[in-house]
C-alpha cells in the first residue's frame, strides 16, 4: 500500500510534537513547513520530518492530510489560502488551535470541495513553545477534541483518528461554541487570573522587596500557566474574547461578593465557600486525565545534599516504576526540601510510596 502523505504546517510545540508521533508510528511521509528556518532545519536534522517545502500550495497537491499546527489568525489566513488551490483529490485538513468558533466559521466559509475539514483541538501542552519542546509522549491520555465540519463523514473521522491514534490520546466530538465554553472556564480564563495574580505581587514588591523570596509553594502553583507564551495566549484572547468577556463580568461580581463575605466577617459563609471549592477540586480529574492532569502525587522530604535527589529516582528506576513528572518545592541551604513526585497511575503512586518508605524516606501521602 502507498504511504499517506501527510503536510503539517507550523512545526513548533503542537504541530512538532504531531509530526513526531506520526513519523514513529505510521508508515507516512511527513512534509513539513514553517515560516521559521530554524524550525526547519531542526525538524529534517532530527527526522521529524521526511522533507521540508518552500510552498504551501505546491506541496498541498501532493499529500492526502494536512495538519495545521499554526497559531489561529495565521491558521485561518493559510486556510484561505489553500481553499484556492485547485486539487485533484480530497484532502483531510485539520487545526490543533485551542480555540474552535472562529475556525470553525473559516472551515465553513471554503468554497474548495476537496477540502474535509476537520477542527482538532489536542488538550495537552506546556509553557515552553517551538519545535525543540515537542515531545512524543505530549499528548498521551488528554482529550483531543474534534469538531468536524459537516461535510465530513464517519470515514473521515475514523481516517483522521487513526492516524493520530499513536498520540493516545482520548478522542471526543464537541460543537465549537461548547468547545469554547468549556475551555474558556478551565484554561483560557485561569490563564488571565494567573497573569493578573503576578502583576498584583509585581505592585506589591515596590511596598515590600521581599516578596519574592517569599513567593513559594502555593503562589507559584497557581500562576505557573503564566509563564507560558504571551502571544499564543493573546490569540487564543482575541479570538474567544466575547466568552472571555463573559466570564470576567461573572468573576468580577463574585469578586465583589467575596469582598462583602470579608468585610462583614461573614466567618461561617467564608467556611462554606472554601468548603464547597476544596470539594470539587479534589474530586476533579480523579477518573481522567483533561486539561488538569490527573497525575497522583507524592510528596517526599529530602535532605539539601548532592545526590539526594538522584537516589530517589534512582531508587524507583530499580524498582521499575515510572515517574511523570518531578518537582522540586522549596529547598533552601542548608535545609530539608520537599520533593512532588507525579506518578501516571495511583498503582505506581501507592507502590512508590511504599517503597521510599521501605528505604527510610519521609513520605506523604495526600488522600
Ligand atoms: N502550547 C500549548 O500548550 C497548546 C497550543 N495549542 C494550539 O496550537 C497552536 C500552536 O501552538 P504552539 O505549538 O504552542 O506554538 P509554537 O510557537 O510552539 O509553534 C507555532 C509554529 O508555527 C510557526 N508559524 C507561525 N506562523 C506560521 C505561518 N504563517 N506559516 C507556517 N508556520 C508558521 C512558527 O514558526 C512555529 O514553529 C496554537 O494555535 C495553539 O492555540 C493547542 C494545545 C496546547
Ligand atoms: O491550559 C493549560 O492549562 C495548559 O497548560 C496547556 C494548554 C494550553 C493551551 C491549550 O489549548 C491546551 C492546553
Amino acid at each position: 500500500m502507498a504511504k499517506q502523505r501527510v503536510l503539517v504546517i507550523g512545526l513548533g510545540l503542537i504541530g512538532g510534537s504531531l509530526a513526531k508521533v506520526i513519523a514513529q508510528s505510521n508508515n507516512c511521509h511527513i512534509i513539513g513547513y514553517d515560516t521559521d528556518d530554524k524550525t526547519i532545519e531542526f525538524a529534517c536534522m532530527n527526522g521529524i520530518i521526511d522533507e521540508a517545502c518552500t510552498s504551501i500550495t505546491d506541496a498541498v497537491k501532493q499529500v492526502d492530510v494536512v495538519i495545521l499546527g499554526t497559531p489561529i489568525s495565521e491558521t485561518i489566513t493559510i486556510m484561505q489560502q489553500i481553499d484556492a488551490v485547485s486539487l485533484d483529490h480530497p484532502i483531510i485538513m485539520t487545526d490543533v488551535c485551542s480555540v474552535k468558533s472562529s475556525i470553525m466559521m473559516a472551515a465553513r466559509q471554503l468554497t474548495n470541495d476537496k477540502i474535509i475539514f476537520i477542527g482538532g483541538h489536542p488538550m495537552a501542552g506546556s509553557h515552553k513553545k517551538g519545535i525543540m519542546a515537542a515531545k512524543v509522549h505530549l499528548f498521551e491520555n488528554a482529550i483531543y477534541v474534534l469538531t468536524p465540519l459537516v461535510n465530513s463523514t464517519n470515514t473521515h473521522v475514523e481516517k483522521l483518528k487513526n492516524l493520530l491514534k499513536a498520540t493516545k490520546s482520548n478522542f471526543i466530538m464537541l460543537n465549537p461554541n461548547e468547545h469554547d465554553e468549556m475551555t474558556g472556564v478551565i484554561s483560557h480564563f485561569p490563564h488571565l487570573i494567573a497573569s493578573s495574580l503576578v502583576h498584583q505581587a509585581k505592585k506589591w514588591e515596590h511596598t515590600h522587596t521581599f516578596i519574592p523570596k517569599l513567593a513559594a509553594g502555593g503562589f507559584r502553583d497557581i500562576t505557573r500557566i503564566a509563564s507560558s507564551n504571551p502571544e499564543m495566549w493573546q490569540d487564543i484572547f482575541y479570538h474567544n474574547r466575547n466568552k472571555m468577556s463573559k466570564l470576567l463580568g461573572e468573576w468580577i461580581t463574585e469578586m465583589t461578593e467575596l469582598k462583602l463575605l470579608l468585610e462583614q466577617n461573614e466567618t461561617k459563609q467564608m467556611v462554606s465557600y472554601l468548603q464547597q471549592a476544596k470539594e470539587y477540586r479534589d474530586g476533579l480529574g480523579k477518573e481522567d486525565k483533561g486539561a488538569i492532569p490527573s497525575f497522583h502525587d507524592l510528596y517526599v522530604d529530602i535532605p539539601d545534599q548532592s545526590g539526594a535527589i538522584a537516589s530517589v529516582v534512582q531508587t524507583l528506576a530499580a524498582k521499575s516504576i515510572s515517574i511523570k513528572n518531578i518537582e522540586i518545592l522549596e529547598i533552601r541551604d542548608s535545609m530539608t526540601g520537599v520533593l512532588r513526585l507525579s506518578f501516571p497511575t495511583e498503582t505506581g503512586r501507592l507502590d512508590g510510596c511504599r517503597i521510599l518508605q521501605k528505604k527510610g524516606y519521609d513520605v506523604i501521602i495526600d488522600e
